[in-house]
Formats: structure tokens, C-alpha cells, sequence
């Protein structure tokens, strides 16, 4: 767990690069949108209404240089009295339109209008009534003057009330008026209005308020369609994709800094003189309509343009054919993971980053793993190769070299703590005569058995060794000469009374020793001498025997030689 949170110098690194690329491709994209300003193209939209937060999008798009970037210059037309957006498109005035979904109403009738987004997933006309007056349900407006535009303009307020068991005649249609006051002063029971727009209002003016929305009722309709022609589409392709991505764009803007978006508005375009608390509450209730988290700004499905067909239809405001497929805009990229996929790719560029991130750090993780096994194996195998550079490989005692090592520390213990300490040489006799009667193999079978007799009658602490060939060594700590005279006249009984077992074979062996005891302040090669100085007396005087080293003996100084 230690490495959670810590990057290596690779991992900083991979980071390093990664950020890089990512900011060279940003950079990258970010001077080939950059235009030249004369070679913009010139285009207008004509708005479906005065100024306000119902077009954010193409005032975001305007000022943050979008439509710049897509090669356009933009002009935005407000709503006049006299043409509607649909007559200035088709008359050619703009290249662009934002209406509502009567548009599909002039296609069937063969206006060659093309719908390129639907900015509103759900339309923000409702019908507006006092909550404090006699109107507690949509049937109360029986035979009440109501406040609705005809034709398609309300289609969805007069399905809803279609749908709420009303016919059109059922309430007095009294024409549209922008003021609430008939409203308000209770001239009329019911007003066609926007979720957007009026509850403000009522809310300001203290005035209890109640809103019916057709989608209560079934009738789930966009808002604010974005429009151009069939010509527009055929000779200036690009134009009109670019346009639309930009708007895009500005929509993504405003949606995400409403406030930003909202300055702009009261600084440039604020020509219904709203409030700032106005234009907040606008965008607020905009985005819950427009629902930028759920899908693309603009996005348009077939089957709901299906379902606003067949109410015009029930409505008898649309008889003939609608072809959908080229009512419908479509450019690449089509489907609706597609759109998804382009309008959160900063979330899927963070994301993948991320999990490039993540990726590094679990293989930073795992090299760490990785590394400290081998780390444990390398230390495993440096003690094994220790363990068995003092262990002798036929035996498997403790070797000449491990004996010496713990000679040196025990007489050092010895001598700080004025203990005895006393070295036993051993040397099998006639071992070369094993060898010749029963073969080598039967020679090392009996030095094994020698071995481990030597080794089980050791103290703990004590170590028995094997010094090279048939000869062995004991030391004992905290053993004076008597009692090391005892043990090694019982060993060599033990291995006189034992005989060595291969195969079928058996034969004895005998044992010769010699005993030393260790002086403080000698040396421990002195110690050894000593000790096979003794051992040499042992031989000499007929093997099978204990001999201990005395300073007055008479021993030769001469090598051994072997006497059968
Ligand atoms: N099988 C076997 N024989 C060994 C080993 N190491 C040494 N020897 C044999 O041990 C014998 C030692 O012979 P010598 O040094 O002449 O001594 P000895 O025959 O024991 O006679 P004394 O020591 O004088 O009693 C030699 O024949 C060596 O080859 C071993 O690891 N295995």
C-alpha cells in the first residue's frame, strides 16, 4: 500500500507526456479553427421573439467567437410585428430561422423548411391561471375567456385541452396580448404563456399563480425550432453545419455560465428592459427545458416529431404527406451515441486520461510488487548460498570454516566470561580400508552415520563439525577438560559399539580423538594445533582412543601419517 498516491519518476513522466500531446492536439485543432476575418461568410437568423435568455445561445456563440471560429459572420434579427420567422426565411431575408413546430405544418403543406435542432426538449408554453381565482382544473375553463393565438401557434394548449376532454369552442378565445394585466385584474381566466417568462412575474408581483403544462396532459411537444431552407441546406452545406455547430456551441456556453450569458444580454441585447433576477430565473427554467445533461443541445428524435404530427393531424391542422427524412436535418454524426459521444468528449478525454493515469499507477504498483519479491528472493538466495557455503554437502554439519567462525567467538565468550572451552578432534581410523572393502559409496554412507551420532550428542549450543575427509571436530563451550574427556570416551564407544548399515553391509568403525582446552589469550590456531597434536598422540597409540593435549607432553610436531 505504500505507493498509493506516490508517482514514481516514470509515472510523473508518462504524466508529463501525456499532458503535453493532450495540450499540442488542443492547441492544434484550436489554430485550424482560427479564420481569417474577410473571408467570413455572411449569414442572419431571424429570432422568434424580442431579446431575452430564450436565445442565449446565439449571443454566447456571437460574443465567445464560435461562429468566427465556424467562418460565419452572424446577424441576429429580433421578432418584428409584421413578418413571421418563417415568411423571412422563405423570403430570403435570413439564412436561419428560430420557430416552432407549426414548421412541420408549413413542410406538409410544401414549404421546403428544414428543421436543423430542436433547442427545447420540451416546450415552455403552458396556460397561465390565477391560483386564487375559481380556476382549479382545465374543465373550470368551460366557457371562460381564455387568451390563445390560433392555428398552430397554441396547437399543443389546444391539445391539451383536447386531451382534458374541452373542445376549442368550449372556452372563449380572447387574442393573444403580451401584458399579464387581463390576466391579473381577472379579465380573462386563462393566459398562454412561457414556463420561462411569467411565473417570474406572478412571483414578483406577489400574485398566487397556476401553470398547465400540455406535457401533464400527453402532449409533449419541442421548443424553439431551429430552421432553414432546403435551398440553404443544397448549396451552402458546410455553411449550415458549421452554423449549427457553433450554435451548439454557444448553447453549451450559456448553458454552463448562465450568468456570464446574462451580462452579455442586459450589455447588448436587452431590449424588453428585464431585470437581472428576470433573465436568471429565464435561464434556470431554459436549462430544465433544454436538458443539456441529458442529451446534445438541439437533439431530435423521429418518433417525436411522429407524435406532434399525429396532434396537428387530430387537430386537423395538418392533412397532406410529411416526408420526416427531409424535414429532419441529419449531418455526420447521426446517431444519438454519436451526439452523445461529441458533446461530453471532454468528459471522455478526462476520462481516458484518467484511466491512463490509473494504468500507470497500478503497473507503478505493480513493478513495486514485483521488485520487492525479487528483492526477497535475491536476499533468500544470498542466505541459502551463505547457509551452504558453512554446511558441508555430505553430511550436512557445519564445515571446517563455520567451525573456525564459531571457535573464534566462542573463545572470545570464553574469555569475557570465564568459561571453558574445549575442541575435540576426531579421525575415523582405517578409513581408507572402508573404502577399498565396500566401495566408496559404503565410505560415504558411514561417514553420514558417524555424522549424525557426532551431531545428536551435542549440547545445544555445542557444534559438532566435519573438518574434511573422515576427520570431525567438536567444541564445547562451558566445558572443562574432564568433562569433554567424558564425552568424547562415550562417543567413541558409541561408534565402536555402532556399526555402520549399507544395504546388506554392515561393519564397524572405530574412532580416534584428541582433546585440547582452550587457554584465554591464546589464538585459535593455536588451539587447533593443540588439539591434533593430541590427536595425532591418539593415533599413535593404537587408535580407538581419547588423547587430551598436555603442556608438558611429549608430542611430536611432525605431520601424521597414516598406519593401517
Ligand atoms: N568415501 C569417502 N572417502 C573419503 C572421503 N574423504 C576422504 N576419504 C578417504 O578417506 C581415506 C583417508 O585415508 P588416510 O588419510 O590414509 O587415513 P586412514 O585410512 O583413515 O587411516 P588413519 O587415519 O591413519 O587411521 C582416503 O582413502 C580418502 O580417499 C569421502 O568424502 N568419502
Amino acid at each position: 500500500m505504500e505507493s498509493m498516491g506516490v508517482f514514481s519518476g516514470g509515472d510523473f513522466r508518462a504524466w508529463t507526456t501525456l499532458l503535453v500531446l493532450v495540450s499540442l492536439l488542443l492547441g492544434v485543432s484550436g489554430i485550424a479553427a482560427a479564420k481569417d476575418e474577410s473571408a467570413l461568410v455572411e449569414v442572419a437568423i431571424q429570432l422568434k421573439w424580442r431579446h431575452q435568455f430564450q436565445f442565449a445561445g446565439y449571443y454566447a456563440a456571437i460574443e465567445q467567437g464560435y461562429y468566427r471560429d465556424a467562418g460565419l459572420n452572424v446577424t441576429l434579427y429580433e421578432r418584428s410585428e409584421s413578418r413571421s420567422p418563417i415568411d423571412q426565411l422563405m423570403s430570403g431575408r435570413v439564412e436561419f430561422a428560430v420557430a416552432d413546430t407549426g414548421a412541420l405544418i408549413y413542410r406538409a403543406s410544401g414549404v421546403p423548411l428544414v428543421a436543423l435542432a430542436a433547442i427545447f426538449q420540451s416546450s415552455p408554453s403552458v396556460l397561465v391561471t390565477r391560483a386564487d381565482g375559481p380556476i382549479d382544473s382545465l374543465y373550470d375553463l368551460k366557457n371562460q375567456p381564455v387568451m390563445l393565438s390560433g392555428g398552430y401557434m397554441n396547437a399543443e394548449l389546444l391539445a391539451m385541452l383536447a386531451n382534458a376532454g374541452m373542445a376549442v369552442d368550449d372556452v372563449q378565445v380572447v387574442p393573444s396580448e403580451t401584458s399579464l394585466e387581463p390576466l391579473i385584474s381577472g379579465e380573462v381566466a386563462g393566459y398562454n404563456g412561457y414556463s420561462t417568462n411569467e411565473p417570474f412575474e406572478f412571483t414578483r408581483r406577489a400574485i398566487p399563480y397556476r401553470v398547465f403544462r400540455p406535457s401533464d396532459y400527453g402532449i409533449d411537444f419541442y421548443g424553439d425550432i431551429l430552421l432553414t431552407t432546403e435551398t440553404m441546406l443544397n448549396t451552402a452545406p458546410d455553411v449550415t453545419r458549421n452554423f449549427l455547430e457553433a450554435t451548439r456551441r454557444g448553447w453549451d456556453y450559456a448553458l454552463t455560465h448562465p450568468d456570464k450569458v446574462v451580462d452579455l444580454i442586459l450589455r447588448d441585447y436587452n431590449t424588453l428592459g428585464k431585470s437581472r433576477e428576470h433573465l436568471m430565473f429565464e435561464a434556470e427554467a431554459s436549462k430544465s427545458l433544454i436538458l443539456p445533461n441529458v442529451v446534445p443541445v438541439g437533439y431530435m428524435n423521429e418518433e417525436r416529431w411522429r407524435h406532434i404530427e399525429s396532434v396537428f393531424r387530430d387537430q386537423g391542422l395538418l392533412t397532406g404527406e410529411v416526408d420526416l427524412n427531409t424535414f429532419l436535418y441529419s449531418a455526420e454524426p447521426d446517431s444519438l451515441f454519436d451526439e452523445l459521444f461529441w458533446a461530453h468528449r471532454w468528459y471522455w478525454l478526462v476520462a481516458l486520461v484518467s484511466m491512463v493515469g490509473l494504468a500507470l499507477l497500478l503497473h507503478a504498483r505493480r513493478l513495486h510488487a514485483e521488485v520487492a519479491v525479487r528483492t526477497r528472493q535475491l536476499s533468500d538466495a544470498k542466505q541459502q548460498a551463505e547457509q551452504e557455503a558453512r554446511t558441508d554437502y555430505l553430511t550436512n554439519l557445519p564445515n571446517r570454516r563455520h567451525l573456525l567462525e564459531c571457535l573464534v567467538r566462542y573463545s572470545a565468550q570464553s574469555q569475557r566470561h570465564d568459561l571453558p572451552l574445549s575442541l575435540i578432534m576426531i579421525d575415523v581410523d582405517y578409513f581408507k580400508r572402508v573404502n577399498d572393502e565396500y566401495g566408496h559409496a559404503a565410505g560415504d554412507e558411514a561417514l553420514r552415520q558417524v555424522s549424525a551420532l557426532l551431531a545428536e550428542s551435542v549440547r545445544t549450543g555445542d557444534m559438532a563439525a566435519r573438518m574434511g575427509g573422515e576427520e570431525f571436530a567438536i567444541v564445547c563451550l562451558n566445558n572443562d577438560a574432564q568433562e569433554a574427556v567424558a564425552l568424547a570416551q562415550r562417543l567413541c564407544q558409541d561408534i565402536a559399539s555402532t556399526p555402520v548399515t549399507f544395504g546388506s553391509t554392515e561393519f564397524s568403525l572405530t574412532v580416534s580423538m584428541g582433546i585440547a582446552v582452550y587457554e584465554h589469550g591464546e589464538a585459535v590456531s593455536s588451539l587447533l594445533q593443540k588439539a591434533d597434536l593430541a590427536l595425532y598422540q591418539a593415533k599413535a597409540g593404537g587408535r580407538n582412543r581419547v588423547q587430551t593435549w598436555h603442556a608438558d607432553g611429549d608430542l611430536p610436531s611432525g605431520p601424521r601419517t597414516a598406519s593401517p
